[in-house]
């Protein structure tokens, strides 16, 4: 029988010494899955991926994470920068004492998955683009089959384009798979492109206010359902709170 793999979080509450950033907060992953955390600026999203990752230590352990092994993608691409975008790439082999040759073959196909030629993988981070660099970040953090991504705003510095080729790059990895992914965005269209449940929170403390599923597999849903499913999301009251549109609305309207 397969062995379910889950990250829960239970009545995790997290403080920076006085002052309280998380509260109550009860969410889970299981395999498979892709959870989009949304919520305004402040609101605690990145610290919450930061406990569940492991990065933060909780005083009350509130986490349970039976993932055996994890990888990460931000919104800048963090390379070693004395490294070529090749050895950035095969970096989590080499620490898996997996010999030369067998990493730059395998640095090499994921690379071609990524649309990066041989000519860039020769190159150093600083002489690859922003898209380039988060191409060779994506490939780094798929290349050692991890079974859970933690993506924290990994598109959002990147052009339209580049942002969907890379989301639906993404997308497929995660279908054939059946990687689960912890994904942060401030961009809720971008949360129904890829998410199969996602959780709003908001205030500060932060709170989940609400959780959303979006029907369809990921692999089949085009831009006009993304655009359906983004506006009905943006007429729930919950959403309208969260990111205070009400307000807003009313402020435009003066
Ligand atoms: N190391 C830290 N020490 C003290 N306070 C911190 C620290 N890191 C974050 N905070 C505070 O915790 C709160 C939540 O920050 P966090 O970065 O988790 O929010 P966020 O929702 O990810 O924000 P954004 O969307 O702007 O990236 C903020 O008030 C922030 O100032």
């Amino acid at each position: 029988m397969e062995k379910l793999n889950i990250l829960q979080t239970k009545d995790l509450n997290y403080s920076f010494g006085p002052n309280q950033v998380l509260k109550n907060i009860n969410i889970s992953l299981n395999k498979g899955e892709v959870i989009s955390i949304v919520g305004p600026s402040g609101c605690g999203k990145t610290t919450l991926l930061r406990i569940c990752a492991g990065l933060v230590k909780t005083a009350n352990s509130a986490i349970i994470n039976t993932f055996h092994s994890c990888s990460f993608a931000f919104q800048d691409a963090r390379l070693l920068p004395w490294q070529t975008a090749l050895d950035n790439i095969a970096f989590g082999l080499k620490a898996q004492g997996i010999g030369r040759d067998e990493r730059q073959l395998k640095a090499t196909a994921i690379a071609e998955r990524f649309n990066l030629t041989m000519q860039d993988l020769k190159k150093f981070p600083q002489d690859l683009s922003g898209g380039m660099r988060q191409r060779v970040s994506f490939a780094r953090a798929l290349i050692t089959q991890p079974d859970l991504l933690f993506l924290d705003e990994p598109f959002s510095a990147l052009d339209i384009g580049l942002k969907r080729e890379l989301q639906q790059i993404l997308i497929e990895q995660v279908c054939q798979q059946r990687l689960s992914a912890f994904f942060i965005t401030h961009d809720l269209m971008e949360a129904v492109l890829m998410s199969h449940r996602i959780y709003v929170i908001s205030g500060s403390p932060g709170e989940v206010t609400q959780q959303f599923s979006i029907p369809l597999n990921q692999l089949k849903r085009d831009d006009e359902f993304v655009y359906q499913e983004t506006a009905k999301l943006l007429n729930h009251p919950a959403i309208m709170r969260s990111f205070e549109l009400v307000i807003r609305k009313e402020h435009a309207c003066n």
